[in-house]
C-alpha cells in the first residue's frame, strides 16, 4: 500500500449559519492549512499514488482567495470542507482542515 500526504495553506473567507449566535456568522477569513492523504495498493503509469500537483489544483483552484459561501453548496464549517475535499481528489481516505493553530477538523472515508 502506498500513502501520498499533500500539505496546503489557502486564504478563503466563509461566514456560518449556525442554530445559535456567534460571531462566527460574521464574514471573516483564514488562513487555513489543508491536508490531503491519498492511498492505492498499485501506482499509475507514472509510478504515482495521485500527482501532488494535481491534488494541490484540485483544492486550491477551487477554494483559494474565495468567499467559501459562494462556491461551496453547504453551510462551509472545516468539518464539511474537509468531506467535500475528500472527494474531490482520487484515492483520497482522509483531510484534516485546520483554520487555526488550535481549531483542526479531520474527515476520514470509513
Ligand atoms: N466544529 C466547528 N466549530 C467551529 C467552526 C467549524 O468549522 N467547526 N468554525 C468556527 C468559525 O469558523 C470561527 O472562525 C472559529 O473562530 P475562532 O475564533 O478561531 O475559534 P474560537 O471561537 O474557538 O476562539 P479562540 O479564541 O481561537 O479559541 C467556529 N467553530
Ligand atoms: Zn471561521
Amino acid at each position: 500500500m502506498y500513502t501520498v500526504i499533500k500539505r496546503m495553506e489557502i486564504s478563503a473567507s466563509h461566514s456560518l449559519k449556525l442554530s445559535y449566535p456567534s460571531k462566527c456568522e460574521k464574514l471573516h477569513g483564514h488562513n487555513w492549512i489543508i491536508t490531503v492523504y491519498c492511498r492505492s495498493k498499485e501506482l499509475d503509469e507514472n509510478g504515482m499514488v495521485v500527482d501532488f500537483t494535481h491534488i494541490k489544483q484540485a483544492v486550491e483552484k477551487q477554494l483559494d482567495h474565495n468567499n467559501l459561501n459562494d462556491i461551496l453548496p453547504f453551510n462551509p464549517t472545516a468539518e464539511n470542507i474537509a468531506c467535500w475535499i475528500c472527494n474531490q481528489v482520487p484515492h483520497c481516505f482522509k483531510v484534516e482542515v485546520k483554520e487555526s493553530e488550535g481549531n483542526t477538523a479531520i474527515y476520514e472515508k470509513d
